[in-house]
C-alpha cells in the first residue's frame, strides 16, 4: 500500500464549545487518502463535510488530532507556514466556481501561479495546457460571464490545479449543475485527477458520482466510516 497523501488522526471539532448551542461536529475522526487515490465523502447536510474539508485543507484547525499532508504534520504550525503549505500542496474546488469576473478563464488560472512566484510566461503555458485538457482550450479568452456553468466549473478545476498541488479537496464540485452536465464535468475532473496522479477527497451527495471513485466514506456521528 502506498503512503498516505492525506492522513487525519483523532480529529475533533466542536463549535461554540461550552455554550448552550455547542455542536460537536467531528469526534476523533480518522481518514487516509493514499497517493493517487480518489475518495468520495458522502454525508447528509450538516454532518460536517465542509468542516472536515476545511481542516484537511489547512483552512481551519481541529481542537485536537493531527493533520498530515504528504507526510508532514501541520498540527501546531504557524498560520504563515500553513498558508504557504496550503498554496503549494492543496487545490480547492467549491460548489460555486468563485472565478474572478473581470478576468478571463486563462487569467483566472494564471493569477494563483503568479502569487506562488511562477513567471508569467510559464504560468500562461500551464493555464492553456490545463484548459485544453478539460476540453475548453477555445474558451481561454472568455470571461466567466461568457461561459456556461459547466465551462465555468471546468475553469475552477484548472485553477485548483494551477500550482500543481498533491491533494485536491472538493465540496460538491458539480452540485450546481444539471445531471447531464454534472456527469460530463465530473468526467473531466476525473481525467485531470488521473492524469496528474493527484490524491482527491470529494464531497458529494451524488451517489452515482461517488461510485465512480476508488472508495466511498461517510461521516457518521462525527466519525469517518466506510461508505
Ligand atoms: N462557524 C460555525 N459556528 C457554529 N456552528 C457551525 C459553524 N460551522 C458549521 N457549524 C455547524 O456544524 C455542523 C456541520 O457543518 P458543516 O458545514 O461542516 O456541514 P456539511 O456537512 O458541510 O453541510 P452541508 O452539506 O449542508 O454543506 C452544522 O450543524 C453547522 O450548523
Amino acid at each position: 500500500m502506498s503512503e498516505a497523501m492525506l492522513a487525519l488522526e483523532g480529529v475533533s471539532k466542536t463549535y461554540n464549545k461550552g455554550r448552550e448551542n455547542e455542536v460537536r461536529v467531528l469526534d476523533e475522526a480518522a481518514l487516509q487518502v493514499r497517493a493517487g487515490e480518489m475518495v468520495a465523502l458522502v454525508a447528509p447536510s450538516g454532518a460536517g463535510k465542509s468542516t472536515l474539508l476545511h481542516i484537511a485543507g489547512l483552512l481551519d484547525t481541529p481542537d485536537s488530532g493531527t493533520v498530515r499532508i504528504g507526510g508532514t504534520d501541520y498540527t501546531g504550525l504557524s498560520d504563515r507556514r500553513r498558508t504557504v503549505a496550503r498554496r503549494q500542496e492543496v487545490g480547492f474546488v467549491y460548489q460555486f466556481h468563485h472565478l474572478l469576473p473581470e478576468f478571463t478563464a486563462l487569467e483566472n488560472i494564471v493569477l494563483p501561479q503568479l502569487a506562488n512566484g511562477i513567471a508569467r510566461a510559464e504560468a500562461q503555458t500551464r493555464a492553456a495546457d490545463l484548459l485544453a485538457r478539460v476540453g475548453i482550450g477555445a474558451r481561454a479568452d472568455h470571461r466567466p460571464s461568457a461561459m456556461s456553468g459547466g465551462e465555468q466549473q471546468r475553469v475552477a478545476f484548472c485553477r485548483a490545479l494551477a500550482n500543481a498541488p498533491r491533494l485536491l479537496l472538493a465540496d460538491e464540485p458539480t452540485g450546481n449543475l444539471d445531471p447531464a452536465t454534472s456527469d460530463q464535468v465530473f468526467g473531466a475532473l476525473m481525467t485531470l485527477v488521473r492524469e496528474t496522479g493527484l490524491s482527491a477527497l470529494i464531497a458529494t451527495h451524488n451517489l452515482d458520482l461517488a461510485a465512480r471513485m476508488d472508495r466511498v466514506v461517510r461521516l457518521d456521528q462525527g466519525q469517518v466510516v466506510a461508505g
